[in-house]
């Protein structure tokens, strides 16, 4: 279906309402399916999947649906293993491209993977080689996962996350350790100072405890060259904080799963961790840890993998199911249009921008819904109050249009919509006088009465860019021709008289103001009335500056509304 730019406009603000209620940049693409189309069928089809799907989304969705991330499995060149093979594999194993290759063992890595029986076996798969390549992702992506699977259960449908979840739990111990050994330096230092606190609160109590009498006692034993005796009663102390230190150590070695033994015995206070040990350490952990990870990761991949063709689809329908969660909640209280030959028609439609807005119903052509005074007129003119909602009316028409021919529901309780070819929107430019505006407008409006095709044509008062007595000549041809070529027009002009009397098979609607509120605001009734010619007014508003407007001001719009009472 071909819009205008106005149109489009409109289009693309409904877009917009749309996509502001996505959470996920994935399920944006589905808008994209969308366009507005003139062929029937794909309507009817895209109603269809709406109907059978916007059922399913419930209100609990928005909030797991907003965990969901896209989980890419990416090649990545693992420095860490070597990969030895036979000379007549090697072109395929470079091919793999996730790791060094070579003949033989080579020095600096730490893991060596071989197929000829030279460090842990593999085979020339990627999954055997790198089988982190998978597994890291998933893990780190277990929120999605989780959400998946609460998808599942929501829907009735068992997720295939969930069996992925339960075999990634086999890899919870060593990641605890891995993280504990991000965090190793300040973990050693804690222990450290915590000891050392311990150590001086135990010599302080110990020098407290060497009374005098005892003091004499060593002296009289070193003077007999008694030294075993003195050693003793000082070695006690020692061996508590060896005991102390050794304590400490276990627990550590506990925590990492890896024998530690760090402090130094040399010097017992302050004691020290050697900043190498702390490194000599780090690196047989990580290496530890990094066969480990290899071991688990393998053994898990082999049990998961064939599952993951089918993740992937589960996330792409999740993010579908975002788009129709988004649908839902914009199109709440909308209904599905029919489609028919001959007219456009709603009951109590609601301006999509508008807030609380006076709902309104409205027919063009033929449509299988009695109003009185209508005749099955294609053409309209729209006359009114000033601020009556004229140009809301025909952002409604558009607005409603537009959503029907995306296969959308549309904001209104009842509708009926001819399949369209084209909809042009003419708004009226408030600001651009002078002939060349006029020219713009003359053309554009031509422009679209050329081609034939099933058309609506809404245009804003085209007579502000010229003056009223050649706009009415002008005018009336140009809707005889749209009449002529079966189009359907409706448009917003202060000059419904003249234009009735020129163009006999148009209807004239009105909006009327129905007096001024206590607030002195206008009251109208947005429900154009049909047949009707609509006044605009302007007694109103001069009642309304009357009673606003004090002294002198105030004596001549009396006056002038006296002119009409
Ligand atoms: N159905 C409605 N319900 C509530 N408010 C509405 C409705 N339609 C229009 N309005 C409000 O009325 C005001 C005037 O609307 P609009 O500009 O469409 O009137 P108009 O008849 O085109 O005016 P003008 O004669 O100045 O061109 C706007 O503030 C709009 O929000």
């Amino acid at each position: 279906m071909k819009l205008n730019s106005e149109a489009r406009a409109i289009y693309k603000s409904i877009r917009e309402e749309i996509k502001k209620r996505i959470q996920l940049r994935e399920s944006l693409d589905y808008l994209d399916k969308f366009e507005p189309t003139n062929d029937k069928n794909e309507i009817l089809r895209r109603q269809a999947y709406f109907k059978e799907n916007l059922p399913k989304i419930t209100p609990e969705l928005k909030e797991i649906l907003a965990e969901i991330k896209s989980i890419r499995f990416k090649k990545d060149f693992l420095h860490d293993r070597l990969l030895v093979v036979d000379e007549s594999e090697i072109e395929k194993a470079q091919a793999l491209g996730v790791c060094e290759v070579s003949t033989e063992p080579l020095e600096g890595h730490d893991l060596i993977l071989s197929t000829i029986g030279i460090g842990i076996d593999v085979e020339l798969s990627i999954s055997e080689i790198a089988p982190e390549l998978y597994i890291m992702p998933l893990w780190e992506n277990r929120k999605t996962l989780k959400a998946l699977v609460q998808i599942g259960n929501l829907l009735g449908k068992k997720s295939v996350a969930e069996p992925i979840l339960e075999k990634l739990k086999e890899l919870e111990e060593v990641m605890k350790r891995r993280e504990l050994l991000e965090h190793l330096d300040e973990m050693i230092a804690k222990e450290e100072k915590k000891l050392n606190e311990k150590i001086a609160e135990k010599l302080e109590k110990f020098s407290l405890t060497l009374t005098g009498k005892e003091l004499l006692e060593f002296l009289k034993e070193l003077r007999e060259g008694n030294y075993d005796t003195i050693f003793k009663h000082f070695s006690e102390i020692e061996s508590e904080i060896l005991e102390e230190i050794n304590e400490v150590e276990k627990q550590l070695s506990e925590k990492l799963n890896f024998t530690v033994e760090l402090f130094s015995r040399e010097n017992l206070y302050p004691v020290e961790v050697p900043p190498e040990s702390i490194e000599a350490l780090r690196r047989e952990l990580e290496r530890e840890l990094k066969v480990e990870m290899y071991l688990k990761s393998r053994e898990i991949l082999a049990e998961i993998k064939h599952l993951i063709p089918k993740l992937k689809d589960e996330i792409s329908k999740a993010y579908e199911l975002e788009f129709l969660r988004a649908v839902k909640e914009f199109t709440e209280g909308f209904t599905f249009p029919e489609l028919i030959e001959g007219g456009i028609a709603f009951i109590n439609g609601g301006h999509l921008f508008i807030k609380n807005p006076q709902p309104v119903s409205y027919v063009v052509g033929e449509a299988p819904v009695k109003f009185d005074n209508v005749n099955g007129e294609r053409v309209v003119i729209l006359t009114g109050a000033n601020s009556g909602g004229k140009t809301s009316l025909l952002e409604l028409i558009s607005q409603i249009v537009i959503l029907t021919h995306m296969g959308f529901p549309v904001n209104a309780e009842k509708t009926w919509v001819e399949v369209l070819d084209e909809l042009f929107f003419f708004k009226r430019k408030r600001s651009i006088y002078g002939a060349g505006a006029f020219e713009t407008a003359l053309k554009s409006f031509v422009r679209a009465l050329t081609n034939d095709g099933r058309k609506l044509i809404l245009i804003d008062e085209f007579e502000a860019i010229t003056e009223p007595g050649a706009a009415v000549k002008i005018i009336a041809e140009l809707l005889k021709i749209a009449y002529e070529k079966g189009f359907y027009v409706i448009i917003v002009s202060h000059l419904g008289e003249d234009l009735k009397k020129e163009l006999p098979f148009a209807r004239v609607d009105g909006i009327e103001a129905q007096g001024l509120d206590e607030n002195l605001n206008l009251i109208v009734d947005r429900q154009p009335k049909f047949g009707v010619l609509g006044k605009s007014t302007p007694e109103l508003i001069v009642e309304k500056l009357y009673r606003t407007k004090r002294g002198k001001e105030k004596e001549i719009f009396e006056r002038v509304w006296r002119a009409f009472t």
